[in-house]
């Protein structure tokens, strides 16, 4: 059964790709993810834990079961309605940042929300930046600024639009270790400010102790 009280809910999510060879990538998995709450995603390469956070972000429709986020039924929408639901529901930090270079840290933090129709998305996004320490690099292109930076800008950019999920894929995977400490603390920071729900991809043990609760991938299923 969904549950209400839920930002998460998955029920036998299944998911199955490639037409020629289909490969069971999910096997039938079941999480519920509450308010507020912090997740570790650990599991071997391959076990599947990028796919299922595709499919709790949208971005990949599962073959069967059901995803509740916020509410909202994903498995009952198509491509089009995902993409509008995902918008200020839920956002995504990746390893290799994906900012976009022609535009500037305001720009990539801000445009996302005038999509979404946001008045005061300007002002948003210069608050945001300055919540991560960027109130100096407004104006600065992804390519003038450090990684540890451009990953600022995406948490910015993530959180700005006051999301009840935030996915977070190996955040720190391209960043030197003291530097991925530093983002680390402020992505915990800024989902504590924010009352977020996490859901974090890590091969990092003393990552995982950070969060509430620590979810294993094996081979397609939960642990
Ligand atoms: N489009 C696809 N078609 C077929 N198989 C796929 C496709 N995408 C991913 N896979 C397979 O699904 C499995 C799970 O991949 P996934 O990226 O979710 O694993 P992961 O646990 O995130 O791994 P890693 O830690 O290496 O990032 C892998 O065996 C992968 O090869």
């Amino acid at each position: 059964m969904t549950r209400p009280d839920m930002v998460v809910t998955a029920r036998d999510v299944r998911l199955t790709l490639g037409s020629v060879k289909p490969v069971e990538i999910l096997r039938g998995i079941d999480c519920d993810i509450a308010a507020g709450e912090s997740v570790a995603l650990l599991g071997a390469s391959g076990s599947g834990k990028s796919s299922l956070m595709a499919v709790l972000s949208g971005l990949e429709r599962a073959s069967s079961g059901q995803v509740t986020v916020n509410g909202l039924d994903f498995t009952s929408l198509d491509e089009d309605a995902l993409a509008v639901a995902r918008r200020g529901r839920i956002g995504i930090v990746l390893q290799a940042f994906h900012l976009l270079p022609t535009m500037t840290a305001q720009e990539n933090v801000a445009v996302p929300m005038e999509l979404q129709g946001l008045a005061d998305a300007r002002a948003r996004s210069a608050d945001e930046l300055a919540a991560v320490g960027l109130e100096h690099r407004l104006d600065h292109y992804p390519a003038q600024l450090s990684g540890g930076e451009q990953q600022r800008v995406a948490i910015a950019r993530a959180l700005a639009p006051r999301p009840a999920l935030v996915l977070a894929d190996e955040p720190t995977g391209n960043l030197d270790a003291a530097t991925g400490a530093r983002i680390v603390d402020l992505l915990f920071a800024r989902r504590e400010a924010t009352g977020a729900s996490l859901v974090i991809i890590t091969h990092d043990p003393a990552l995982a102790r950070r969060c509430d609760r620590v979810l294993e991938m094996v081979d397609g299923r939960l642990a």
